[in-house]
């Protein structure tokens, strides 16, 4: 205030030729691939944005496809110039750089970033205008590819089908062809569940004006092969969110938790298998011995963790989260610390169950064809059989996908119906054999049909 204005601007010039160097008339942003904690979604743009802009100078290109994209993926290199115009005038390079550091015991952390140099005098132009557009462009060709990914996490080791390599989570593409057409399921909760997902994501102004995080959580209980991992792929390909797989086993303190977390990114799915038996060992969790899963101080031990664990998400998305969903699955609700349970916790249970007429026609209809209008004469039988057995949709379609002929995939379907109905009537108390139940435990990984490379045997 003190100093008139033509004054200030002069002083401002003088600054400014005395510090900037001499020659260059070059301003240079650097793009780092993090801010602070967080992704930083300027360099998650342009990774994308730039592949649409790679000229004849470049001399470096990583290639990829993944099995079910249709397109080969191109990335810049290392080290390797993109250049781009904007505006008519602007000119601008695009460098990719990483940097490998070695850190304590055989640990090594990557830096990577963008350098964005362009003329010094178009800098409010690059800020207000440019960076814009690239992040709108990005979204853009984001939508248009539509590759709805699964993210694992693993400390060691870091596997990338794709080039986005991203330092806590691996990715692939997730090719689980669940959609809610191919679920079977009551057609009136099928018709709950999306409508709840729509009115989520169409709320954004409403969770604003409320004050509340952008999230939406869910509890998918139900036997073993029902379809909690099959219903989680579904939701992931409706609405082209993300799967982020959090196997809470992996994580050894509440630092790298929170590290974790942060590092998911928006209009994404965290989801936590199996929570009633998260605190066993990955290694064991296959065995028979799933009877005495209860000693006292290990379920407690659980408890905080979980408990824990949804406040502290809570927080951390209050302020930083948009469009996220987080499910937890489980075979055993009653197993849970009612304080999950508690309404506002999960806004919403989903019990999958076993498989009614409704789901077996669904299946049907999937994996033989078979219509309403077309109807074999072994369906009337099988739906008798279905409405008084404890049989999965797993189970169902394992059946149907024996044969290409509708024949012989039913009478199969049938009699493992009347050799269920037959068990079942010997042993009226027991359970599904855990030996059966085990078979489907290998949540939405096994689903993809690939083996990630630190998954265990
Ligand atoms: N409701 C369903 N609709 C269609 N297919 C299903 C359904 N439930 C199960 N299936 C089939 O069975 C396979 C296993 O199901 P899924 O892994 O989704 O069960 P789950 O409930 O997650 O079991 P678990 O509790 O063992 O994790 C799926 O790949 C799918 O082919
Ligand atoms: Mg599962």
């Amino acid at each position: 205030e003190f100093i008139p204005a033509p004054f200030r601007s002069y002083i401002y010039k003088a600054l400014n030729y005395l510090f900037a160097p001499l020659f260059s008339r070059d301003l240079t942003l650097v793009v780092d691939e993090l801010s602070g904690m967080t992704r930083n979604q300027v360099y998650d743009a342009a990774e994308v944005y730039l592949r649409t802009k790679i000229g004849p100078h470049t001399e470096r290109l990583r290639v990829s496809k993944a099995p079910r994209k249709k397109n080969i993926g191109v990335a810049i290199d290392k080290d390797e110039e993109v250049s781009d115009t904007f505006d008519g005038a602007v000119k601008l390079k695009w460098r990719f750089i990483s940097e490998t550091k070695k850190g304590k015991n055989d640990s090594t952390s990557e830096r990577r970033y963008f350098e964005l140099t362009f003329r010094r005098k178009y800098m409010d132009k690059v800020i207000s205008s440019y960076l814009p557009y690239v992040l709108a462009q990005a979204d853009a060709i984001k939508a248009e590819e539509k590759a709805v990914k699964l993210y694992t996490r693993h400390l060691w080791m870091r596997y990338n089908d794709d080039d986005v390599a991203n330092s806590e989570w691996g990715s692939v593409n997730l090719e689980h062809p669940s959609t809610f057409d191919t679920m079977a399921m009551d057609p009136e909760m099928k018709k709950m569940i999306l409508e709840d997902l729509e009115r989520f994501v169409r709320r954004k102004e409403f969770y604003k004006k409320v004050g509340k995080a952008w999230k939406r959580g869910y509890l998918l209980y139900g036997p073993p092969g029902t379809g909690k991992s099959s219903l989680i792929a579904a939701m992931a390909n409706y609405l082209k969110f993300d799967v982020y797989d959090l196997e809470l086993t992996s994580i050894y303190s509440d630092s790298q938790l929170k590290k974790v977390l942060l590092s998911t990114t928006n209009r994404s799915i965290l989801v936590i298998e199996d929570i009633d038996c998260c605190r066993v060992d990955v290694g064991n969790r296959d065995s028979d011995s799933d009877s005495d899963l209860d000693s006292d101080s290990d379920s407690d031990r659980s408890r905080v963790t979980l408990s824990g664990l949804l406040n502290f998400i809570d927080g951390l998305w209050s302020s930083c989260g948009d469009e996220r969903i987080i499910v937890f699955t489980t075979n055993h609700k009653d197993r849970l610390d009612p304080a999950l349970l508690r309404p506002g916790r999960m806004d919403l249970h989903i019990h999958l169950s076993y498989c009614t007429t409704a789901g077996y026609r669904i299946l049907a209809s999937n994996y033989l064809g078979i219509q309403e209008n077309n109807r074999h004469r072994l369906c009337g039988e099988i739906e008798g059989l279905i409405e008084s057995t404890e049989v999965t949709p797993a189970e169902v379609a394992e059946e149907l996908m024996k044969s290409d002929d509708a024949d012989v995939a039913l009478q199969g379907l049938v009699n493992l119906l009347k050799s269920k109905k037959a068990e079942s009537k010997k042993k009226e108390t027991s359970l599904p054999s855990v030996k059966k139940q085990q078979r489907h435990k290998k949540g939405i990984k096994k689903l993809l049909h690939i083996r990630l490379p630190w998954s265990k045997s």
